[in-house]
């Protein structure tokens, strides 16, 4: 017995040393990864608890991803507390990377990544799963039926009658009341996925002035996962806000489990057949079992959250840099009349807005381009980690076991790029729809013939760019096997609400946003949001 007899600091020390031995591959693969990218540049400003953490505010990170862009070129690295990152921002080496993805050779980071709080498994869902996992491929695949154009096209009269309903909202406040058109445009994609997504209807359009308990809590959910992301300590706090946000946790959870509950009880009708939760439902793995109920709720739960913050505010942008921008607002009005749509003391009652409508309004497609290069939503989102050593076309080694950002913002405002005047608002740039590509240096070509563009074979999960594809400089929804599942919906969506608001009000900005740089409007949460929403006054047109 008394061979077991240690004292405390010869106790300490085996428990170190038992430590140090268990996590010897991970201390070995972690000193790899910073051999490999040691000769990358880094930005200024690290501390050595905090690393980079120190020098940028966690929510307007896009922006120190651009200052650092400028000041230490397109690939760099920087750390975030103990973890180093390879930030890339180069569009013909992001192409690369999100080629490599085809075969594995980069992949989804390990947690489950934003949108959970990293309770490991039990928490994945399509977004956060890797691409090699047999459950990511079925729902991806089996989904992607909700969002072909054919199915869009007949779920389209429920988005215009949501519009119409909050159309009815904004009209009772007069022209002399502003109006949070943030907080209309997430009220509106939040009932348009809940009704297209999951034959629900959430109401949160129905009364603009009533708080909408679901909507606000899914938000202040994401926003807690960012902060996890951000800050890897907050786990572990035991502050009153936080406990408060893992309380939110818990009853998000539960709304988005009664719903499943709901649907497994009473499965979606036929009208709600094609529906997300309908193929959710419909789905059998090689075994020929459904997926699991846990599953399911995340599933639900992801769908929910990547379908309405980034249309909601996508369309908020839009309607903002409309209002900055007269002769973009005019031109739009121009459009809307020549087409009929355009309300006015002439011509009070036009007609409705209708889904053949969203192809042929040309400017309004082009002002939404604009809206999503400069305030791209899902700036925060494209994360990836290394799985086997990678060599790019420029020589840089990223080895396996690095995380990975591939920036947005960065790329879309960088006139290396050929973007001109890249900070100015200016629809025209995409009346050449070549402006998407860019004209590479590695011997990729830019021309826009034979790519893929941003249609329906996207849809496609084997579609993406494969070798001697082009690079593109613009993909607010991504790229390769993990582009966005529900672009579609998006893409059908957003023209839909932005003109039908339009044709009905002249929006103004409000004295509580009027003025205001876009650095001051913003926050970077899950999507890149306006802070205190945007306030606009909305005068019917007739
Ligand atoms: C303007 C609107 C939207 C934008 C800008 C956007 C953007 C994106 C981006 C950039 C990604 C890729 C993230 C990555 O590579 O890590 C993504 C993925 C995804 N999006 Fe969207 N999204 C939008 C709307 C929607 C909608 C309406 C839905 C569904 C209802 C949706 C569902 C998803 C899902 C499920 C994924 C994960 C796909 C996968 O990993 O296989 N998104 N989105």
């Amino acid at each position: 017995m008394d061979a077991w007899n240690f004292s405390p600091w010869q106790a300490s020390l085996l428990v170190g040393v038992a430590t140090l031995t268990i996590k010897m591959p991970s201390i070995y693969r972690y000193l790899c990864v910073w051999i490999a990218i040691r000769r990358l540049p880094a930005p200024p400003g690290a501390t050595l608890l905090m690393g980079h953490a120190a020098a940028y505010s966690p929510l307007a990170k896009h922006r120190f991803e651009e200052r650092s862009t400028k000041s230490v070129g397109p690939v760099y690295r920087y750390r975030n507390y103990w973890k180093p990152i390879v930030v890339v921002s180069d569009p013909v080496l992001q192409h690369e990377i999100f080629t490599l993805e085809r075969d594995g050779a980069i992949e989804k980071p390990d947690q489950p990544n934003g949108f959970s709080h990293g309770k490991g498994k039990s928490e994945m869902n399509v977004f956060s799963e890797k691409s090699g996992d047999p459950l990511w491929k079925l729902v991806r695949k089996g989904t992607a039926q909700a969002f072909a154009a054919q199915n869009l096209r007949t779920y389209h009269h429920h988005i215009v009658d949501i519009v119409d309903r909050l159309i009815s909202g904004v009209k009772q406040k007069g022209a002399r009341q502003p109006v949070n058109i943030a907080d209309i445009a997430q009220r509106e994609s939040f009932d348009v996925i809940g009704k297209v997504g999951f034959g629900r209807d959430f109401a949160a359009s129905k009364d603009i002035d009533n708080p909408v308990n679901t909507f606000q809590m899914l938000t202040d959910d994401l926003e807690e996962s960012v902060y996890r992301l951000i800050n890897p300590w907050r786990k572990y706090s035991r502050s009153q806000e936080k406990l408060s946000r893992d309380r939110n946790h818990e009853n998000v959870r539960g709304i988005l489990r009664d719903l499943v509950d709901e649907c497994l009880k009473r499965p979606p009708s036929a009208e709600d057949a094609n529906s997300i939760a309908g193929h959710l439902m419909r789905l059998r793995d090689s075994n020929g079992q459904p997926l699991s109920r846990e599953r399911l709720i995340e599933e639900f739960t992801i769908f929910f959250i990547a379908g309405s913050e980034t249309t909601g505010h996508t369309v908020a942008w839009t309607l903002w840099f409309l209002a900055q921008n007269p002769p973009a607002l005019a031109k739009l009005e121009e459009e809307l009349d020549a087409a009929g749509l355009l309300k006015s003391p002439q011509n009070p009652n036009p007609r409705s807005f209708s889904y053949g409508d969203i192809g042929k309004l040309h400017w309004l497609d082009c002002c939404i381009k604009e809206a999503m290069r400069l305030q791209p939503v899902a700036a925060n989102s494209l994360r990836r980690l290394v799985v086997r050593d990678v060599q790019l076309s420029d020589g840089t080694l990223l080895p396996a076991g690095l995380a990975l950002e591939l920036a947005q913002f960065s790329v879309f405002r960088n006139p290396a790029w050929g973007w001109e005047d890249p900070n100015a608002f200016k629809p025209e740039r995409w009346e050449h729809p070549e402006e998407e590509y860019y004209v590479a240096k590695h011997g990729l070509d830019a021309s826009p013939d034979g790519v893929k563009g941003s249609g329906s074979e996207e849809l496609e999960i084997d579609a993406g760019p494969k070798g001697g594809s082009k690079a593109k400089k613009m993909h607010p929804f991504g790229q390769g096997i993990r582009n966005c599942l529900g672009q579609q919906l998006a893409k059908i969506n957003v023209p839909t609400a932005v003109a039908m608001l339009t044709r009905e009000f002249h929006m103004t900005l409000a004295s509580q946003t009027a003025g205001k740089s876009v650095e001051e409007l913003e926050v970077l949460k899950a999507t890149l949001q306006p802070r205190d929403g945007i306030y606009m006054l909305c005068k019917a047109r007739a």
